[in-house]
């Protein structure tokens, strides 16, 4: 009796340990909603509390530790590593990555605005491909998000280049013309809470920074899916849209890109 019962614990443990270990993280990156589930949810607090740190801080001194300084390209294929080997995070990624370096290098911008920094991934992707002179805002409303962020951008040496600005997008956007000179913007990446999306471009055109030429490239517009911004820029007569297939950052899941060039 005895024995039967430390078999079947034995077994029952077992099985726990491969689901837990093996199966549930080979399925993961095919669902979307369980990629934010399983990453965000469940591992990352339960990270937070055994190592007494948050993902950000284990980003930045990873990157440190695996970086070369003063690198960007090593720094961003530093964290993409991280990412995929050790804790999936938020950033835009290196397979959709690609696809905002194209957008960016034909577009060759001199003013660039980002919405939703995090820990300033796609902000070195976008500042190292800018022309001398070249300039990147990028809003972030999370304090310690905001300070890794620096940190990060100043290990590879790009803080000449890119302004992080601490604060909500819709109380900060308002003030880039008189505070930073910004006529308009060449290109805009939206990549934050996918329910700001369509007020902040909205915003945007208030304000007078979207002008003729304006690209927008939108991020996670599959997933989690902005339905009310697509609508809105593939829609107006405005805009001229286009969507690029990709994957969700470090994921199976399919997600995309959509690029909307203002025509006035
Ligand atoms: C998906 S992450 C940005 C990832 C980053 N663009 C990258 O690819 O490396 C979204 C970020 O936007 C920030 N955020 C969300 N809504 C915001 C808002 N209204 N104003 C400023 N920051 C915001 C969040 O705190 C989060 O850090």
């Amino acid at each position: 009796m005895l024995l039967f019962f430390l078999g079947s614990a034995v077994v029952g443990v077992s099985l726990g340990y491969i689901i837990v270990c093996f199966i549930i993280p080979w399925l993961v990156p095919f669902s979307g909603p369980f990629v934010l589930l399983w990453h965000e949810v469940i591992l990352e607090p339960a990270m937070d509390w055994l190592k007494g740190s948050s993902k950000p801080q284990r980003m930045l001194s990873y990157v440190q530790r695996h970086s070369k300084r003063g690198d960007p390209d090593s720094v961003i294929s530093t964290i993409d590593i991280f990412c995929r080997s050790k804790e999936w995070a938020m950033n835009v990624g290196d397979e959709k990555g690609l696809i905002l370096d194209k957008l960016i290098c034909e577009a060759n911008p001199s003013i660039v605005l980002e919405l939703g920094t995090y820990c300033g991934y796609s902000s070195l992707r976008i500042a190292r491909l800018l022309p001398p002179g070249g300039r990147l805002f990028t809003m972030e409303f999370n304090p310690a998000y905001a300070k890794i962020a620096k940190q990060i951008i100043a290990w590879a040496g790009l803080e000449s280049k890119i302004q992080v600005l601490e604060g909500p997008s819709g109380d900060l956007i308002p003030q880039l013309k008189k505070k930073h000179a910004i006529e308009k913007c060449d290109i805009i990446f939206i990549d934050h809470w996918k329910d700001c999306y369509l007020p902040d471009t909205k915003l945007l055109e208030e304000c007078g920074l979207i002008g003729k030429g304006t690209v927008l490239i939108a991020d996670n517009v599959t997933f989690p899916g902005t339905p009310d911004y697509l609508e809105y820029v593939r829609n107006s007569p405005h805009y001229s849209s286009q969507y690029f297939k990709s994957y969700l950052e470090y994921s199976k899941t399919e997600d995309g890109l959509e690029k909307s060039v203002f025509l006035g």
